[in-house]
């Protein structure tokens, strides 16, 4: 890829954890990356790590090839129809970040014909951990390989199809947010048996990622290493059959459940 110029639209929670994985990664400095959001006090702080800033989207659409779009679902229609003068055929790339809205809902409110991906990242991206799933229509191809090679430098991709990509939110985007309150959970657990609430955070964090890596690493279903762990008549069952009794595997799943119903709902007034 020939380092292509990137904006980001909307660069609040999720935007700015990408435009920082683009420069931790190295693939961008932050004077190549141009991010917008209305508030102009709240970009002075990118200004001053060196990103080109702006309110102004059509300044940044003019400036770039790859657009990001990191809007809310409830703020898309807005910004598309104050870009789309400014898309240019055979220049523009759209990812768009923005949870619920179809590949073809987008391209309906654009008058030209420009590429646009549907990119899910979640947080660790800042840290070049995200797990990111991409997709795409067969007709741009070539544009899911440009966003396949930036992520992929900003932690592990997979490519899926359309219709995937709200499970994937709530399975990856917002998934991270559950691990989150589980690794606190474990940590105020912790904290009640005997260990600062520092010692504690470290100590579940560490256990968090040991579990993660183990799967990741070794390819092992988790029950396999769980029962490496359940000795018998010993601790660890106990404690895993008393959250069992309380719901842990199933408030778990019913999360992920809600979540994906709710992201159906976001951006449904339009169809494809
Ligand atoms: N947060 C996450 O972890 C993830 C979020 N997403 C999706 O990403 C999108 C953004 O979510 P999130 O970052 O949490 O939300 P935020 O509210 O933090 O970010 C949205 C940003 O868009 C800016 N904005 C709104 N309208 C415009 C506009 N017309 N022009 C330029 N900027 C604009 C806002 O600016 P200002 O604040 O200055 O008003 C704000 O900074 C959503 O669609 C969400 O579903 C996807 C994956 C993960
Ligand atoms: O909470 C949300 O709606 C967004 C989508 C996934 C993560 N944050």
């Amino acid at each position: 890829m020939n380092r292509k110029k990137i904006a980001i639209l909307g660069c609040g929670n999720i935007g700015s954890a990408i435009a920082k994985g683009l420069v931790n990664s190295k693939l961008y400095k932050s004077s190549q990356i141009f991010v917008t959001r209305k508030s102009e006090e709240l970009l002075e702080k990118f200004s001053k790590e060196g990103f080109q800033t702006s309110t102004n989207n059509l300044e940044a659409v003019k400036n770039s090839e790859i657009i990001i779009i990191a809007v809310t679902p409830q703020q898309l229609d807005d910004l598309l129809k104050e870009i789309d003068s400014e898309l240019k055929e055979n220049k523009h790339i759209i990812l768009s970040i923005v949870t619920g809205a179809t590949i073809n809902q987008i391209k309906k409110q654009i008058t030209k014909k420009i590429p646009v991906i549907r990119v899910m990242p979640n947080t660790a991206i800042a840290i070049q951990e995200s797990m990111t799933c991409i997709a795409s229509l067969e007709e741009d191809k070539d544009s899911l390989d440009i966003a396949k090679y930036i992520f992929n430098q900003l932690g592990k991709t997979i490519i899926i199809h359309e219709e995937l990509m709200v499970p994937a939110t709530a399975l990856c985007a917002s998934g991270i947010a559950f691990f989150l309150r589980a690794i606190r959970a474990a940590s105020q657990g912790g904290i009640e048996i005997g260990f600062h609430a520092e010692d504690a955070l470290f100590m579940a964090s560490q256990t968090a990622k040991g579990a993660a890596s183990l799967l990741l690493k070794t390819e092992n279903h988790p029950e396999g290493e769980v029962d490496k762990v359940t000795t018998p008549m010993g601790i660890t069952i106990s404690g895993l059959n008393q959250m069992e009794h309380a719901g842990f595997s199933s408030s778990l799943i019913k999360g992920i459940v809600t979540s994906a119903e709710k992201a159906k709902t976001l951006y449904a007034k339009k169809d494809s």
